[in-house]
């Protein structure tokens, strides 16, 4: 072998001389002397670099500390010591520091004996050496490492959450952690020694963790039944992952993985929470689900772009529109209506600021056309790390809640016959009205319109017919007037017209209200054609100018309303322009209203009584007159107070008043026996008449003063029979049948009809003093008379002819057959007490 040795010897010669006789015993060798460290480090570096040495081989004298620096240069090269025979224990304290490899015998305690086989024994038992020290290393090296990495697995296994065994192929436990301990409650000592599986096993079985009250509710595929676990010992094949419930509740999933060899991992998760999570999860879906099924609102989500990504809930049904149509779309891009462009933007505004929202509410048509509203409410969704998502929300069918909206605005504020504006919103408009004519100075006008014959043909017709007229009187108003002008209901025939902007002067702002009511006149005055029935009608208007807020709104429909009052009593179908003294009349009719019920409360009026005689002046009876005795005027005649009276009702008061004295004093005069056969009149007026208490009023007052209702005749007028004549003709007949007389005043001055005066349970007729007044000079007055007389003959009725003044009108009556009279010719109107004087008088003519 060839050995390349380096050799230091603190003599130089020395050095050589060994050098030599090495290399002298070996040929091929390479021996170099070194006589200093610092030479020996020089010749090792550059033989590390160049030419490696084999071994170094060292005087006995170096084996002190400087031989550390050495041996750093050495590298991996056998460092040999020459020591003297026996020497060995002086080099023994480098050799155990590991300075040198070995000790080289030098019998004579010179290098000049160091023996080349010496050399290369060394170098041999020198790379074994090594070589073990390697393996050593090595292997302390890599226990220490395993040790390391199973102290990192122990505190692995202890951290985890899971509980973990290793069973290896003949079934020992072999490693568990402390977790499964834990888990499943196993006391520590029962996996000592690596026990078998089925001991751990049995060990539960017998604690009862396999009892069927374990037994999984629902085993499904994850689960598994534990009675069946325990019945089979534990050698039941398991699922690779399945879920087992522990005495201690928790339900533990356990998953295990076979590993090459045999053996198998097992792992132990406690997913209790985890399942009552995922409990809590699929209550919540299903509350979920039941809400967006039950409910008929339904929800719904957008993307941040605020297109429609997911609807839950009956929206086909309820949105009127399918689902696949709406996705994708932003709610503005959907076709609808009854949102205005203002209203979009600030909802897309809202919408844009992520804001919640509630309320929104729009319209769409459906599909099958039907109009659908919704009212929509939503709020943004922000995910974890508040970045702007979307949005959700809910919305709702409104349709049937509009629809009643609409109804009630529509019962609120229009008249449900005509479909006009009703008094409630006339007046609002008014309001308005008046309010923009004190803006722009402009006068308005407002039209009072009253049908003339409405009632006559609601009666004779029928509720159907006037009910048609009204409707087309209605659209005929609505065609002569611009749409911002406004037509208005008030009721019955009843109608305003509101004509807005009209002009600054007032007497141009007149001209035009005047030539829209002609136009309305002569639209009204055509024909109607009403249930293929050919009508007339004609209207009477009534006209007020206003120029801003001065006069309040009432008062302006009071006016019209007087001036349409006038119009009527000049003769009807025309108009009239409300003047100031008009005013003054209305004003003086709510202060004799007043007067009226301050009379009633003094006790002021009282009855006169004016003679009914027969043929021959023999009294009859008489007929009760009412005066008032007023405390200023004096005694008032009733022409000046009964209209008023009967306007504002007091007419019932006082009616009740005049039937009592009547009957008290018919009464009276029965307990006389020169008067017990007289029969007393007593005026009531309709409005009376058909009041419902009337009849039984009559009767108690008869019941209560005693008073014969055979002397007893009510005198009705003509009127009563414009109005529910079957009702009229009723309680008539009820008057009848206690024995209560009824006689038609004013007779032929009306609306008689004669088709009805054969059906009224009258007692009598009286000729109005119109017709008497004329009856010698007015050949038609004569002619009525006449008849009046013919027509009370034929019906079996008695006749009394009113206002009979002179011989001549009494004669004349009594050649044509009236045999009953009442007249200043007999006598005028006075107290009870001078009729009873009168009448034992002859009758003053
Ligand atoms: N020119 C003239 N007039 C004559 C003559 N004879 C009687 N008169 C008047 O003619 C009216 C007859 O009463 P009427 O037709 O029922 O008309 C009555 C009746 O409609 C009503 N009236 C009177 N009293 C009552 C009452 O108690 N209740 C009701 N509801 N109305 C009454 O007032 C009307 C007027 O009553 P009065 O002023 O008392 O006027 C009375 C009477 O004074 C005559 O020969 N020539």
């Amino acid at each position: 072998m060839s050995v390349s040795v380096l050799l230091i010897e603190g003599d130089a010669n020395h050095a050589a001389a060994i050098a030599q006789a090495l290399a002298g015993a070996r040929p091929g060798w390479r021996t170099v002397a070194a006589a200093t460290l610092a030479q020996a480090c020089g010749l090792l570096q550059a033989g590390a670099a160049a030419a490696p040495f084999d071994a170094v081989l060292a005087a006995q004298h170096l084996a002190d500390g400087t031989a550390l620096d050495l041996l750093a240069l050495l590298g991996d090269i056998p460092a040999l010591i020459a020591v003297p025979e026996g020497g060995e224990a002086h080099a023994a304290h480098a050799l155990r520091r590991g300075f040198f490899d070995f000790a080289v015998q030098d019998p004579r305690g010179a290098y000049l004996q160091v023996l080349p086989e010496q050399v290369e024994a060394a170098i041999t038992r020198s790379a074994g050496l090594r070589e073990r020290r390697r393996v050593e290393a090595e292997l302390e090296r890599t226990s220490a490492l395993l040790a390391e990495k199973t102290r990192a697995l122990e505190v692995t296994l202890a951290s985890v959450s899971q509980g973990i065994t290793n069973v290896d192929a003949e079934g020992r436990i072999r490693v568990h952690n402390q977790r499964y301990l834990e888990l499943l409650d196993l006391p520590p000592a029962l996996l000592e020694g690596e026990p078998p599986a089925e001991q751990i096993v049995k060990f539960q079985t017998e604690r009862g963790d396999f009892g069927p009250q374990f037994d999984l509710i629902e085993p499904g595929a994850r689960g598994y039944v534990a009675s069946e676990y325990a019945a089979h010992g534990g050698r039941l094949q398991v699922p690779d992952v399945y879920l087992r419930r522990t005495p201690a509740g928790r339900y533990i999933e356990v998953r295990t993985r076979m590993v090459p060899g045999g053996g198998r991992v097992r792992t132990f998760t406690d997913v209790t929470d985890y399942l009552s999570i995922q409990e809590a999860l699929r209550q919540s879906e299903a509350r979920w689900r039941s809400l967006t099924q039950l409910s008929s609102d339904w929800f719904w989500e957008q993307d941040a772009e605020f297109r429609f990504v997911r609807f839950d809930g009956s929206t086909e049904r309820e949105q009127g529109t399918p689902d696949v149509q709406l996705y994708g779309l932003t709610r503005w891009e959907v076709p609808h209506t009854g949102v205005t462009e203002a209203q979009w933007r600030a909802h897309r505004a809202q919408l844009e600021a992520h804001e919640v929202f509630h309320d929104f509410e729009m319209q769409r048509t459906a599909p099958d056309g039907s109009t659908v509203w919704a009212s929509v409410s939503g709020e943004p969704i922000f995910d974890a790390e508040g970045r702007f998502t979307g949005y959700r929300g809910v919305a709702r069918n409104i349709t049937e809640r509009k629809r009643a909206e609409a109804e009630i605005q529509r019962l609120a504020f229009y008249d449900d016959l005509t479909g006009l504006p009703n008094r409630r919103l006339l007046m609002d408009r008014l309001e308005q009205a008046t309010r923009l004519g004190a803006r722009d100075g402009a006068h308005g006008a407002l039209l009072f319109l009253d049908l003339d014959n409405f009632k006559g043909i609601n009666d004779t017709m029928g509720h159907e017919w006037g009910d048609g007229l009204l409707v087309q009187v209605a659209e005929r108003l609505s065609a002569c007037v611009r749409a911002s002008d406004t037509v208005a209901r008030l009721g019955g025939d009843e109608f305003v017209v509101v004509l807005q902007g009209l002009h600054a002067l007032e007497a141009e702002a007149a001209a035009l209200a005047e030539a829209v009511a002609q136009k309305i006149l002569a639209t009204l005055n055509q024909p109607y054609d009403v249930r293929g029935r050919t009508m007339h009608s004609t209207p009477s208007i009534g006209i007020v100018l206003f120029c801003g807020t001065e006069q309040p709104v009432p008062e302006l429909l009071q006016r019209a309303d007087l001036a349409m009052y006038q119009a009527k009593s000049r003769g009807r179908n025309m108009l009239c322009f409300f003047d100031l003294g008009m005013q003054a009349a209305a004003t003086a009719r709510s202060a004799l209203e007043a007067d009226i019920r301050a009379g009633l409360q003094r006790d002021e009026f009282l009855l006169h009584y004016q003679r009914v005689v027969d043929a021959d002046g023999a009294m009859l009876g008489a007929e009760a007159l009412v005066r008032w005795r007023h405390s200023e005027r004096g005694m008032v005649p009733p022409g000046e107070f009964i209209a008023v009276a009967e306007q504002t009702g007091l007419i019932l008061p006082l009616g009740r008043r005049v039937l009592r004295e009547a009957c008290q004093q018919l009464a009276q005069w029965a307990r006389e026996p020169a008067c017990a056969h007289w029969t007393l009149s007593v005026n009531v007026s309709a409005q009376e008449f058909r009041h419902p208490g009337f009849v039984q009023q009559v009767l108690d007052v008869i019941a209560e003063t005693q008073a014969d209702p055979r002397r007893l005749k009510l005198e009705l007028t003509e009127s009563l029979l414009l109005h529910d004549v079957e009702d009229t003709i009723a309680r008539m007949r009820m008057l009848r049948a206690r024995g209560v007389g009824l006689s038609l005043d004013d007779f032929g001055t009306g609306y008689s009809s004669l088709s009805y005066l054969k059906r009224l349970p009258l007692s009598q007729l009286k000729i109005d003093q119109s017709f008497v007044r004329d009856v010698l000079t007015d050949p038609s007055d004569a002619a009525i008379a006449c008849t009046v007389v013919a027509l009370a003959n034929s019906l079996g009725l008695d006749v009394v002819a009113e206002g009979v003044e002179s011989d001549g009108q009494r004669d004349f009556l009594l050649r044509n057959g009236c045999r009953r009279f009442q007249g200043y010719l007999f006598g005028r109107p006075g107290p009870a007490s001078a009729l009873r004087a009168a009448d034992t008088e002859p009758p003053s003519r």
